[in-house]
């Protein structure tokens, strides 16, 4: 890729949302390219403080059962539209990535910049796969930081989720949304 396409592919990352991902998710081969690309983040001290955590096929369906089954512990009175919609967040996109944060002491190394990194992998994984040709869009909510689907998902104690990486075909051309000035974020420090 010469520096202009690569300028080009920065200046045009956009995410496509989860409920416009279809087929074809990316083959294994593809599927690897773009994780080579993501694990290529600055990271203080080697520590790779993150992992992968594969959501696919019938794996998201049961994932969406437990979420509406969790969704209504939590919130007894939330309304079936609620519930059905936690039930289907997991159901659009054909492959969704969970970036696992694996924080640990370091004496060198805070736990802020392990999840930077992570942050970082999310962000490169969301450029790989709009490199690759597919639509992808990083996704939170309440379930990334629910201790009961973190236990459900098998994280341990010193692991948290930093994204859930939605991954597939885009099924529309997304419009093009405002983005900020960098002129006026930007200011000079003077002494
Ligand atoms: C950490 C993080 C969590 C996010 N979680 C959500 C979310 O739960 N729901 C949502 O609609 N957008 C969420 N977003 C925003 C989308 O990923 C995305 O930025 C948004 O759809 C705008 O698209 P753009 O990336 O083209 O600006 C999140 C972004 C970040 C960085």
């Amino acid at each position: 890729m010469s520096d202009s396409c690569f300028l080009q592919a920065l200046g045009q990352r956009r995410s496509v949302p989860s409920l416009q991902l279809g087929e074809p998710a990316p083959d294994e081969a593809t599927l690897l390219r773009m994780l080579s690309a993501a694990v290529r983040v600055p990271d203080h001290g080697k520590l790779v403080p993150f992992r992968f955590l594969r959501l696919q096929g019938e794996a998201r369906h049961a994932l969406g059962e437990y979420l509406a089954r969790r969704s209504r512990e939590r919130t007894p009175d939330a309304s079936p539209a609620v519930v059905e919609k936690d039930r289907q967040r997991f159901s659009h996109a054909p492959l969704i990535l969970t970036v696992i944060a694996r924080l640990q002491d370091n004496p060198k190394v805070p736990e802020q910049e392990q999840l930077l990194t992570a942050g970082c992998v999310c962000f490169a994984l969301l450029q790989a796969a709009q490199g690759f040709g597919f639509g992808a869009q990083w996704l939170t909510a309440w379930m990334a930081y629910d201790d009961g689907v973190a236990r459900h998902l098998g994280l341990t104690g010193n692991e948290r989720i930093v994204g859930f990486i939605h991954i597939g075909t885009p099924k529309l051309q997304v419009p093009e949304r405002e983005r900020p000035d960098p002129a006026g974020l930007l200011e000079d420090w003077r002494p």
